[in-house]
């Protein structure tokens, strides 16, 4: 498969040097040139299939012919080795589990999948690359985690300091090895900027062999596809008018999920869940995208002003502002709010939810009053004791830490402060 870049201004690539670069010359990001649909008998025949059958039939098309089919078939084993169960709240309403990977955040998945390419690309030279991330609190720990001791591959991973919760910076800051954490005097915009300006530094690039693990990398982004495949399997005989509720922040899951849909997967509309950071639901309100500078919420993974992804969702749609409307919602929820919600999971249904599922939850509650008949599925996107002290609080009961959580609880934080863009660049040249 080739890749085009959004900006139209850097010549098509293939899907190995879209990954190996991250992000087009011209800034912009990269898209696939065609999608062909999988064939009907799939989705008919989904419960003969296996999670890992079905992932590789979704996304042989976009990483062939760089990729072998043999090689394609143990990087998806690999990646995918927890399971993605969905657990229904009642006849309406079911949740996604996608925190059951070594970090407890749905990041796990493309973190993996893109390691391991990167790996098969880089088995045979000594390049070196340089991984470049930013974080608003999950990325950070599943690439750490996805590419420590990955040959060939340092990573760098940017966190706006002070606003990720204690448990996601202890995953992002003591792996050592190849992963080096910067604590960023600024929001996680801030540190999103500062990559992309990275890619765009011809001082840097024509020294070192840049390329990002954010989701504006196809290999990263694309394999978060698998997520509806995997709800539709387990939800279609007993639901037919499936809808999904996604936390949403740099909106690159939800637009995994739009791919999905492209891709045939019979699902009927979308709800982009955001907090108090709404740039995307006023824009379906309004038609005026205005991008403002993050606003720290409870939901600090989702704590994004400019999303990356959204450029691509409008070119699925064909930048038809009607046909966008036709199939996404988006609503956006306050942090008290949000507390109501872990609440009133936790007591109705027995649930305890994280705050960026408990945003998916008010998402599928505020459609569902118009679509009744629909059954919404809201992804629970990280475990809720990635965020003990929101959920601690507002549950009243102590909660049990899973070993991937207790494993990086007694270690030592190692992070480098930066405040500037010439910070990141002198820790990168020096490196
Ligand atoms: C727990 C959690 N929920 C939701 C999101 C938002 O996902 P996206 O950035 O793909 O919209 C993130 C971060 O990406 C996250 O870590
Ligand atoms: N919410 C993310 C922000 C970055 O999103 P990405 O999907 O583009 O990596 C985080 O947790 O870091």
């Amino acid at each position: 498969m080739n890749y085009y870049s959004l900006n139209k201004l850097a010549p098509n690539t293939s899907f190995k040097e879209a990954v190996i670069k991250g992000l087009a010359p011209d800034r912009g990001l990269y898209f696939p040139e065609s999608m062909t649909p999988l064939d009907k008998t799939i989705f008919e025949n989904i419960d003969d299939l296996s999670y890992t059958e079905i992932a590789f039939l979704a996304i042989k098309q976009f990483v062939a012919p760089e990729i072998p089919e043999t090689v394609l078939k143990t990087i998806i084993e690999e990646t995918l080795s927890f399971d993605f169960p969905v657990v229904p709240l009642n006849e309406n309403i079911s949740t996604l589990e996608l925190f059951h990977g070594p970090t407890m955040a749905f990041k796990d998945v493309g973190a993996r999948f893109m390691a391991r390419c990167l790996g098969y690309f880089n088995k045979d030279n000594n390049n070196l690359v340089t991984v470049l991330v930013a974080t608003s609190g999950d990325t950070g720990g599943a690439v750490a985690n996805g590419f420590l001791g990955v040959k060939g591959v340092n990573v760098v991973i940017l966190y706006p300091s002070g606003k990720v919760s204690d448990i996601q910076e202890k995953q992002l800051t003591t792996l050592g090895q190849n992963i080096k954490a910067l604590e960023v005097q600024g929001t996680f915009d801030d540190c999103q900027d500062m990559v992309k300006r990275a890619f765009l530094d011809e001082q840097l690039t024509g020294q070192m062999q840049l390329t990002s693990a954010n989701s504006i990398n196809v290999a990263r982004w694309l394999p978060q596809l698998f997520y509806f495949l995997f709800a539709y399997k387990q939800l279609h005989y007993k639901h037919k008018n499936i809808v999904f509720s996604v936390p949403s922040g740099n909106f690159g899951n939800v637009c995994a999920g739009m791919i999905a849909q492209q891709l045939g997967l019979p699902v009927s509309h979308f709800i982009a869940s955001n907090n108090e950071n709404k740039v995307v639901t006023e824009f379906l309100n309004t038609q005026l995208y205005q991008p403002k500078p993050s606003i720290q919420t409870i939901s600090n993974a989702m704590d994004v002003g400019n999303p990356s992804n959204f450029i691509r969702i409008q070119e699925i749609y064909n930048n038809s502002f009607e046909t966008l409307k036709d199939n996404l919602s988006s609503y956006s929820f306050s942090d008290a709010e949000t507390k109501s919600a872990i609440k009133e999971i936790y007591t109705k249904f027995n649930y305890v939810a994280d705050p960026h599922g408990a945003v998916g939850y008010l998402g599928c509650k505020a459609y569902l009053k118009q679509h009744p008949d629909a059954h919404c599925v809201f992804l629970e996107t990280a475990h809720p004791t990635k965020f003990l002290d929101v959920v601690e609080e507002v549950i009243k009961e102590k909660q049990p830490l899973p070993d991937q959580i207790q494993e990086v609880m007694g270690k030592e934080k190692v992070s480098f402060k930066i405040s500037t863009y010439e910070e990141l660049k002198a820790f990168l040249l020096n490196k």
